[in-house]
């Protein structure tokens, strides 16, 4: 690519409330339990040189980010229960409560599960939307201040 614009990365954080349970856990996260999210959607792509429009100088407005990432992430996974597929007494339970808000997982909700799950998703939903001109490079979700995972544009 030949370009006079620098490529660069920017990042949007966003927050929501889950719930989880890791079965298999040796300790404590067996437990039904919840955390607050973060989570850090980065895009790369070259900076806009569009002098006078309301995207100049923007690889994108955070307000985009903001949009597409709570429509495909944020108000599914908030305040849902977020369970793994092979939790089947539990994904059982779930659906006996009336207008339980519930997520059937791939598999087990760990932070880098989630992380990878979130990637898929909004990968194409950021190429599609802006042809191509940018990509989603990482997803760090933390599950507490303290833990997170990186998932990286390979
Ligand atoms: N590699 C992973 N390890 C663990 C995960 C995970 O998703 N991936 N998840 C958990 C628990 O669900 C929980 O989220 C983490 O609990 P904990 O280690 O207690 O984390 P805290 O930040 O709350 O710990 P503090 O000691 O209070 O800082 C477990 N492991
Ligand atoms: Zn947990």
């Amino acid at each position: 690519m030949t370009s006079k614009q620098p490529i660069l990365s920017i990042t949007r954080r966003l927050e929501f409330d889950s719930g989880h349970r890791i079965p298999n856990h040796d300790g404590q996260c067996k437990h039904l339990h919840g955390h607050r999210y973060a989570i850090e959607i980065t895009l790369t792509g070259e900076v806009a040189d569009h002098p006078g429009k309301a995207d100049d100088g923007m690889v994108l407005d955070f307000g985009d980010i903001k949009r597409l990432a709570n429509q495909y992430i944020v108000e599914p996974w908030d305040h849902a229960f977020l369970v793994a597929k092979e939790d089947a007494g539990l994904v059982a339970f779930l659906g006996t409560l009336p207008n339980h808000k519930t997520v059937i997982m791939e598999h087990v909700p760990t932070v880098e599960n989630l992380a990878h799950a979130a990637f898929t998703i909004l990968k194409p939903v950021f190429s599609k939307a802006f042809s191509g001109r940018l990509e989603l490079s990482m997803i760090r979700l933390y599950e507490t201040p303290n833990c997170w995972a990186d998932v990286n544009h390979a």
